[in-house]
């Protein structure tokens, strides 16, 4: 599903209006009732409900006026709080607001302390806050008035429902603008906007629903909008079919690179990952070393031992070795507990533009290619690079506060100056690729927050692009899978689950998408 900008929706309206024909106020008038018939669902019914409404001077005032309209035509008992005058109010909202007014509907122009203590115990006796103060329009930091006005919304302790977008959440990143309403559930119009997705806005958000209000589907079409939130459906399209007469060589070879002395279950997790996503055989090569622990550890991946340094990491000698067994392989997983001394950093650089199969990219791969990002348009197919906000900052020199305040353009320029796809992980994974374009992963949950999960995905990825699966496809899909399957174990708990019961849900979630 596409996911709009605060920027690329405003142009859309417009284009709708001016272009179309479609009056402002009767796209107002359809997002209006579309939260309504939200509220119906939520409430159960409207009659006697009681509902504050928050408006503010703009268009997401303009649609709380028509929510008004219809709650009261429907029995419920309505009061409407404007911030500021009902004088600055312009527009399709002065329209709507004219007419509430004529329907002699209770509204009241905060302005006074007196003013402010009946908004206050109004919204701690109403049984539903509707906010409608700040939607895509919002600019800057929210403060003075508008900061207090949500900070009581917020304080009243009632179920708010958030129109388009909770207000003082920037729609494009999900950054708080200061402060900002958390609401139970947001009403978002025309296509979703990838702060709801986001964190921290995510979290403001609560259940999201999309609404439709009317826009041609032509104009959306036609914007070329590159932002997209993955959906199950998305998955199940490029998931492969198995083929029922499908044998061990036919669901492709996928080789791991990964350990070192001491972080043998970094490989191994990656190395598993591959196995639960479906790959038909999978190799793990890693220092001669931690052969016989591997081979302990696991018991369906055939094992390759490597030349090591001293210190127990692969050594430059391997370099010949790891480009024959790539040789025979679909793909190439190469980092998970690799380590990173020198000369493990240089047989790396050397591999992975030497092999001629597709590339994921992690882990300490990732932290030898800083100051060598250049050798990655030298990677014989587009390679999947999947860094943590830590990696991210160390490849891209800004800071990890940086990094996941704004993931969305990160990622998306670092696909770009890299001719990479690049998945940015964490809470929201975001995939970019070179084009542009970028899909936010909307599964998993705090509780995948632990060691090793990590190094599932990328054995995920690898595994699925085993199979055929195109780079491009393999990332989305597998971040989306891999964060279905923390959801699926985390149905047993989701604190203390480990990268362990993540890997033992993947195939329950490939399930849930495919039915197989
Ligand atoms: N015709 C359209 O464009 C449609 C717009 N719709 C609604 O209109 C909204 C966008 O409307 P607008 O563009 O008028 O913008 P908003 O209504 O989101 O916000 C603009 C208002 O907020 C104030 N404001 C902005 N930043 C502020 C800050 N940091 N602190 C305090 N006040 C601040 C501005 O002064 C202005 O009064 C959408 O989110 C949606 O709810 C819907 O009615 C559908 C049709
Ligand atoms: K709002």
């Amino acid at each position: 599903m596409k996911a709009t900008t605060a920027a690329e929706m405003r142009e859309i309206d417009r284009i709708a209006i001016h272009e179309y024909g479609i009056p402002g106020v009767v796209l107002m008038e359809n997002a209006g009732r579309a939260v309504v018939r939200q509220l119906e669902v939520l409430a159960g019914q409207l009659q006697e409900r009681r509902f504050c409404i928050f408006a503010g001077k703009g268009n997401n005032g303009g649609d709380g006026y028509v929510i008004a309209r219809h709650l009261a035509n429907q029995g419920a008992k309505v009061k409407v709080f404007l911030l500021g005058e009902k004088a600055a109010v312009s527009g399709d909202a002065r329209i709507n607001l004219d007419i509430i007014e004529k329907m002699n509907l209770d509204i009241l122009e905060i302005s006074s302390e007196r003013d402010w203590d009946k908004a206050r115990v109004a919204a701690s006796f109403t049984d539903y806050i509707v906010d409608a103060l700040l939607g895509t329009g919002v600019r800057g930091e929210v403060s003075g008035e508008m900061a207090r006005l949500i900070d009581m919304i917020n304080a009243a302790g009632k179920p708010v429902v958030a129109v388009d977008i909770p207000s003082g959440v920037d729609a494009d990143a999900g950054r708080i603008c200061g402060t900002a309403v958390a609401a139970a559930c947001t009403i978002t119009f025309g296509l979703p906007k990838p702060g709801l997705f986001l964190y921290p806005g995510a979290e403001y958000a609560g259940e999201i629903t999309v609404t439709d209000i009317g826009i041609p589907a032509a104009v959306v079409a036609g914007q070329n909008i590159k932002q997209n939130i993955v959906m199950a459906e998305n998955v199940r399209a490029v998931l492969p079919r198995r083929n029922p007469a499908a044998h061990k060589g036919t669901n492709g070879r996928t080789l791991v690179i990964a350990g070192s002395r001491g972080l043998s279950g970094a490989a191994a997790m990656a190395a598993e990952g591959a196995l639960r996503a479906g790959a038909g055989l999978v190799t793990l090569a890693a220092p001669a070393s931690l052969q016989d622990i591997l081979a302990t550890k696991l018991t369906e991946v055939m094992t390759k031992p490597l030349s090591e340094i001293d210190a127990g990491g692969i050594s430059r000698e391997a370099v010949a070795d790891m480009i024959e067994l790539a040789a025979g392989c679909d793909v190439l997983a190469i980092g998970p507990g690799i380590g990173r001394s020198e000369d493990t950093a240089a047989a790396v650089r050397e591999t992975i533009t030497a092999v001629e199969c597709p590339l994921v990219l992690d882990a300490d791969a990732l932290y030898v290619l800083a100051g060598f990002t250049g050798l990655l348009t030298e990677c014989a197919a587009l390679p999947v690079l999947t860094p943590h906000p830590g990696e991210m900052a160390r490849l891209t020199g800004h800071s990890i506060q940086l990094v996941n305040s704004d993931r969305i353009n990160i990622t998306r320029k670092a696909a770009g100056e890299w001719g990479s796809i690049v998945v940015l992980k964490g809470a929201r994974t975001v995939v970019a690729f070179p084009d542009g374009e970028v899909y936010i992963n909307p599964t998993g949950n705090a509780g995948m927050a632990t060691g090793g999960t990590g190094d599932v995905l990328t054995g995920v990825i690898a595994g699925l692009i085993a199979q055929g699966m195109s780079s491009h496809d393999a990332a989305v899909a597998g971040v989306y899978i891999h964060g279905l399957a923390g959801n699926i174990a985390a149905q047993s708990g989701m604190v203390g689950l480990t990268a362990t019961d993540l890997l033992k849900a993947v195939p329950a979630a490939l399930y849930g998408i495919n039915n197989y």
